[in-house]
């Protein structure tokens, strides 16, 4: 499954043929913002870029996005939302299944059934507009999965129940990750403006003033890239996980027997003094070639001191997309507007919802245009 999942959705290849979708997206999410900066409203940053990947990638999974006329964009941000703060009690309920089964309790049943069943209904929703259409596109990782499940020669044997679970693991795995890193990066942003003023410079001078940043400037866009890399290791979206030894091996000194679940802290590691200078400080250039410590930062990399997308065989396998989700809305946001918020500062106070590292005071802020002569289809 991970395999069909790399070469059909998240491999370079894939990823490539499916860059029309995405910057459709960005252009919507782009002329979302400008409607709200004409009438002078406030957002939440955070719905907007839930808004933004969410479409991105159930136009990259379904061929379309979620409707937002008949209330099925909500029911699926709502679902997302929910499941991510059910996340503490569902791992609370897999360590301690075995001991309360025997004692005939189970945990959170309800709720977790509840949500399934509602993901189940949107699913087939989905599942079904794609059976019912005669002539397949192929365009879309629905078109392939079903495909692959009605071939018996298929190299892939896959079953409907696993078509649905890839789903929610992907919309899960993808979509609120995402939204988290695009605003705590812009709440530090907002906080640092010669950062701001330095994306800016950098955005204008590759990109310039006629048109929105695409997906294939950002090689051309070092500190850019640099921002996003900052945010990622100051706010890991996915602070810790887990591993299940196979067999038993020595570490630090310790003898860890197989089947032990091990939890690595990324968060601590991404903030630890001994590999990182200043490490609460949010300071870009740290990733940049320039900085001369760059040497340092590779290896930092290398050696399982940059974890936000986890490490080895069970690392994300979304990176890729990833970066460029946050590279085109992060650069997007700069390039386009000012933002103003409500008093000096924004309060970057954490908190946990479920296991997913947020902002206990989600970032409010209102857009103002630059001015920039950007029309659609650009
Ligand atoms: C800011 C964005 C993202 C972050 C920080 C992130 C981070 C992570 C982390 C830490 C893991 C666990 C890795 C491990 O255990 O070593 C993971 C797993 C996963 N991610 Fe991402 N992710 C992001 C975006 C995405 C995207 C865009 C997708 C695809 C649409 C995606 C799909 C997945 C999947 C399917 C898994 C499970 C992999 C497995 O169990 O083998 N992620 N991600």
């Amino acid at each position: 499954m991970k395999k069909l999942l790399i070469t059909k959705l998240l491999g370079p290849h894939a990823i490539e043929r499916l860059r029309a979708v995405r910057a459709e997206e960005l252009e919507r999410f782009y002329f979302r913002l400008l409607e709200k900066a004409r009438k002078k409203e406030c957002v939440e940053i955070r719905r907007e870029a839930m808004i933004f990947t969410n479409n991105s990638t159930c136009k990259m999974i379904v061929g379309r996005t979620c409707s937002e006329e008949d209330g099925e964009g909500e029911r699926v941000w709502g679902l997302i939302t929910e499941s991510i703060s059910l996340t503490k009690k569902v791992l609370f309920t897999t360590l301690l299944r075995k001991p309360l089964e025997k004692l005939g309790i189970s945990l959170f049943k309800e709720e977790i059934m509840g949500i399934s069943e509602r993901y189940d209904k949107v699913l087939e929703t989905f599942l079904a507009e794609h059976e019912n259409v005669a002539e397949k596109q192929g365009m879309n990782l629905m078109d392939v999965l079903l495909e692959a499940k009605g071939d018996e020669k298929s190299e892939y044997k896959i079953t409907r129940d696993q078509i649905k679970a890839l789903f929610v693991e992907l919309f899960l795995g993808g979509t609120d990750t995402s939204k988290q890193t695009i605003q705590w990066t812009m709440a530090e942003i907002i906080n640092n403006p010669s950062t701001m003023e330095t994306m800016r410079e950098e955005i204008d001078s590759v990109v310039g003033k006629s048109r929105l940043i695409h997906e294939t400037d950002l090689p051309n866009l070092p500190y850019l890239q640099a921002v996003v890399k900052e945010g990622l290791r100051l706010y890991p979206p996915i602070p810790v996980f887990g591993r299940r030894l196979q067999e038993g091996c020595m570490m630090g000194g310790f003898y860890v027997p197989e089947k032990t679940t091990l939890v690595v802290n990324g968060y601590a590691v991404m903030r630890d003094s001994d590999y990182w200078e200043n490490p609460d400080d949010f300071k870009p250039e740290r990733f940049l070639a320039s900085s001369g410590s760059e040497q340092e930062d590779a290896t930092k990399e290398k050696v399982l001191k940059y974890l936000p997308f986890g490490s080895g065989r069970r690392g994300c396998p979304g990176t890729n997309l990833a970066y460029i989700f946050l590279g085109t809305a992060i650069g997007m946001m700069i390039q386009c507007f000012d933002w103003k918020i409500e008093g000096d500062k924004v309060n970057m106070e954490e908190t946990l919802s479920g296991m997913v590292l947020t902002m206990a005071h989600p970032l409010k802020c209102t857009p103002i245009p630059r001015g920039l002569p950007i029309s659609k289809g650009l």
